[in-house]
C-alpha cells in the first residue's frame, strides 16, 4: 500500500512494511562464514508494520502501535539504520503490529520499507547493497511484487509471477525465537533445493499441493529452541479447512492456508478463542506492497 499525502509540514509518504511469508526454506549449504544457504518462496502479507516519513534536517524515529514498547528504540532499530544507508534525513514513524523476532521479517521489512519510502521522499536510487541491514532485507525490498524467490544466503532474489493469492492464518505464541538460535541447532545443513522451476500460472490448490512436497528445513530445529511451536501445529492442524502448516524463517510464527478468506477468518477466530495469549491473524498472501 503507498499513500502519499501532503500536510502543512511538507510531504509525507506512508508505506507499508508487511510480513515476509517463507513458503518454503529449504537450507542447502553452509557457507565458510557460517551463513546458511537457501532456497525460499516467499510471499508478502496485506498486514505488517507501517512507514511514515516527512523530510526534516535531522533524523528521528517515533514507534507507535501495539508492539511498539517491544521493539528497540536505539540506533539499532533497523529503520534508522536503513535512513543512515540511504543518507536521507527524515521524522519517521514505526507503526509497529508485527511480533518480534517472530520469522516474519518484522526487522528487515520495517527497513526495507523506510528505503522504499525514503527513496520516494528524497529521489534517490536504493543502494544495491543492502545486506548489512540483515539477510532478509533484500527479499524484503522486493515486497512490491508480491512473491519472490530468494536464494544464496538472502542476496539472491528473483520475482516469482504468475503465482495465486492464498489465504493464511498466522500465529504467533508472543515468545521471540532467536534466528542465530535455530541456524546453530540445525543437524542438516545439506539438504535439496526446490525444483528448478516453480509453478506457474496455477491456482490456488495447485500451489498448495506443490507446496505439501517442499519444506522448511528449520522447523525441527525451531520447536527444540521454542517447544512451544509444535502446540501451535497442533492447534492449527485441527481448524476447519486447514489445508497446510508450515513455520515461516526460523519461527516461531507457523500458518495455516485454507481454500478461501471466510474459512481463514473463522479458523482465526477460533484460535483467538482457544489461545487468547497468542497473536493470531488472518491475512491474504501474495499481495504486492
Ligand atoms: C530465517 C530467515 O528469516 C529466512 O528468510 C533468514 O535466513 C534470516 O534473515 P535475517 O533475520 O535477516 O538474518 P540476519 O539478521 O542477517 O542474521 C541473523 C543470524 O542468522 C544466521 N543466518 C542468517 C541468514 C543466513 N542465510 N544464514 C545464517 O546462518 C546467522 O547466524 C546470523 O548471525
Ligand atoms: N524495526 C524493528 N522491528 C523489530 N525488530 C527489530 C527492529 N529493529 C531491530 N530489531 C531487532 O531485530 C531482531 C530480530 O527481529 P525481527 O522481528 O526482525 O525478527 P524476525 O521476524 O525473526 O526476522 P527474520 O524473519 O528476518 O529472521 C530483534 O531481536 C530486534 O531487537
Amino acid at each position: 500500500m503507498k499513500d502519499e499525502q501532503t500536510q502543512a509540514g511538507g510531504e509525507v509518504i506512508e508505506v507499508l512494511a508487511p510480513a515476509k511469508i517463507n513458503l518454503t526454506l529449504h537450507v542447502t549449504g553452509q557457507r565458510e562464514d557460517g551463513y546458511h544457504l537457501l532456497d525460499s518462496l516467499v510471499m508478502f502479507a496485506d498486514l505488517g508494520d507501517r512507514i511514515t516519513v516527512r523530510a526534516a534536517d535531522d533524523t528521528s524515529l517515533e514507534i507507535i502501535g501495539p508492539m511498539a514498547e517491544k521493539t528497540p528504540h536505539g540506533t539499532d532499530n533497523l529503520v534508522l539504520r536503513a535512513a543512515d544507508l540511504m543518507g536521507v534525513t527524515a521524522h519517521i514513524t514505526l507503526d509497529k503490529h508485527l511480533p518480534i523476532a517472530a520469522g516474519i521479517g518484522g526487522g528487515s521489512s520495517d527497513a526495507a520499507a523506510t528505503l522504499r519510502a525514503l527513496s520516494q521522499l528524497s529521489g534517490r536510487d536504493i543502494p544495491e547493497d543492502v545486506l548489512s541491514l540483515g539477510a532478509d532485507t533484500r527479499v524484503c525490498c522486493a515486497a512490491t511484487h508480491g512473491a519472490a524467490r530468494m536464494s544464496g544466503i538472502g542476496d539472491k532474489v528473483v520475482g516469482a509471477p504468475g503465482l495465486p493469492e492464498l489465504h493464511a492464518v498466522l500465529v504467533n505464541p508472543n515468545v521471540p525465537c532467536e534466528t542465530a538460535r535455530v541456524y546453530r541447532n540445525l543437524k542438516n545443513r545439506e539438504n535439496a533445493a526446490m525444483p528448478d522451476e516453480l509453478p506457474q500460472d496455477c491456482d490456488a490448490a495447485e500451489l498448495i499441493g506443490w507446496l505439501t512436497g517442499q519444506r522448511n528445513d528449520l522447523q525441527e530445529a525451531a520447536i527444540e529452541a521454542e517447544p512451544v511451536i509444535a502446540q501451535i501445529f497442533a492447534a492449527l492442524e485441527v481448524t476447519p479447512g486447514c489445508l497446510l502448516t508450515r513455520m515461516s524463517g526460523s519461527g516461531a510464527t507457523c500458518f495455516g492456508l485454507y481454500a478461501d478468506a471466510e474459512t481463514a477468518a473463522s479458523a482465526a477466530g477460533r484460535l483467538h478463542q482457544t489461545h487468547p495469549g497468542w497473536w493470531v491473524s488472518a491475512a491474504r498472501l501474495n499481495t504486492p506492497a
